[in-house]
């Protein structure tokens, strides 16, 4: 028992697979996006580094590497600015889920039972935040205001066993 308490805890970042994972999974996902129906329409604007950006900024809110607000100089608040006014919608939020989940079986991201609960957990309130942002036209998040962090959650992980 004592040992179990004692194993490190993984970062959603580590357990994924690091950031090869992570941009893969965008870089496979965004192409998907550009062949999609509907979501084509909403991301025909986007720049080539998109599926680079939206993958380091999900590895460091994983407990990653500083990649989004180092090496890409972004932040939270440039991430939410993205959104802003874009008038997206739930139906357009729900296909953007379930196409990011179909690419996850695909390119094999891990599918432990924790690990997906604590990822879908993850997009369904960020994908909730970018809509409701999306709507207004003011970027309610400071300049200074640190990355979002997200965890194992109440789930607690594979790790334990
Ligand atoms: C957890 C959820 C989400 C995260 C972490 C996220 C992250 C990001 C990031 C980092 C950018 C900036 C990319 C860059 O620098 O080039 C961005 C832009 C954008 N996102 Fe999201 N996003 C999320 C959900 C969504 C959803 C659900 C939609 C629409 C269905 C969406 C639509 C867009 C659009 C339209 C842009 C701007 C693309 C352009 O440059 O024209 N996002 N997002």
């Amino acid at each position: 028992m004592e040992e179990k308490l004692n194993k490190p805890v993984p970062t959603l970042f580590e357990w994924a697979g690091g950031r090869e994972a992570f941009e893969k999974l965008f870089t496979t996902f965004y192409r998907k996006v550009a062949d999609d129906e509907m979501l084509s329409q909403v991301f025909k604007n986007m720049s080539p580094k998109h599926a680079t950006h939206v993958a380091h900024f999900v590895s460091e809110v994983f407990g990653g590497p500083e990649l989004y607000s180092k090496n890409d100089s972004g932040s939270h608040a440039t991430m939410v600015g993205h959104h802003i006014s874009k008038n997206l919608s739930d139906v357009q939020r729900k296909r953007w889920i379930a196409l990011l989940l179909e690419t996850a079986d695909e390119v094999g991201l891990p599918d432990d039972p924790e690990f997906r609960s604590s990822f879908v957990g993850y997009l369904e309130w960020g994908s909730r935040i970018a809509v409701i942002n999306s709507n207004i036209a003011e970027n309610p998040v400071k300049a200074d205001e640190p990355m979002p962090a997200w965890g194992w959650g109440e789930t607690k992980g594979p790790y334990q066993g």
